[in-house]
């Protein structure tokens, strides 16, 4: 179903680079320096169906969140939603950059598919990391899962430094949805395009048909 772009944004040091190797090598590596974004190539199987991935971890600017840039932003089938249960600053920023990734997509549909907002399509998940560090929560399981709630999107705690399948379990989610929704997309889009041959044919043979009936009567 071609290639499924993600981003994995957030604030500075919640995990997002712990997060996106994890995901793609099984391994936890603690301290990741990276002052780009980087974008990773991974192949999986989605539905029987080899699939590309791309992954942008976008690298944290000194505001101290990850700026997303408008291409970046259209570039991505889904994102990645990450702050740290262990840092209020990271959840509260988020409410910002999610309207930011809102209005930039809400915008391109408006200049390039008019009211078909349907083919412009993205989902997202909200994951908050470092769930180990229990200790040191300022953010409740209820608040993430409330924030997900009013997004109407997936929500997951996880720990990148304890667990691979933590964190496979919802990027896997995100995958499946965006795969999902593309052959939904594709099959509407083919069973609008049988709509326009049909109205077509009986545009040309419906109506030739009606005028006979006409002459007849
Ligand atoms: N305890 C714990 N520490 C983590 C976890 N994930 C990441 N860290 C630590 O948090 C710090 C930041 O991790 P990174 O993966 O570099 O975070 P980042 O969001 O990519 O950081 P920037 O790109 O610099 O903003 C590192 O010291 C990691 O070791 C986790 O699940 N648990």
């Amino acid at each position: 179903m071609g290639d499924i772009n993600l981003v994995v944004v957030g604030s500075e040091s919640v995990g997002k680079s712990a997060l996106t190797v994890r995901f793609l090598t099984r391994r936890y590596i603690g301290e990741y320096q990276s002052d780009t974004d980087i974008v990773y190539r991974h192949q999986t199987m989605i539905d029987g169906e080899q699939t590309n991935i791309e992954i942008l971890d976008v690298s944290t600017g000194k505001g101290g969140d990850s700026l997303l840039t408008d291409k970046q932003i259209r570039w991505a089938d889904g994102f990645v939603i990450v702050y740290s249960i262990c840092d209020r600053g990271s959840f509260n920023r988020l409410r910002d950059l999610i309207r930011d990734i809102r209005d930039i997509r809400a915008s391109e549909n408006n200049h390039h598919h008019g009211h078909r907002d349907q083919y412009n399509h993205y989902s997202m998940v909200i994951i908050g990391n470092k769930s180990d560090l229990e200790h040191r929560r300022t953010v409740s399981t209820e608040e993430g899962k409330a924030l997900a709630a009013t997004l109407e999107c997936p929500f997951a705690e996880v720990s990148a430094a304890d667990s691979y399948h933590d964190v496979a379990k919802p990027v896997q989610g995100l995958l499946r949805t965006v795969h999902d929704t593309k052959v939904m997309l594709k099959k509407r889009r083919n069973s609008q395009k049988f709509v326009n041959v049909a109205k077509a044919l009986t545009g040309m043979f419906g109506g030739r048909k009606t005028t006979r009936k006409r002459r007849s009567l």
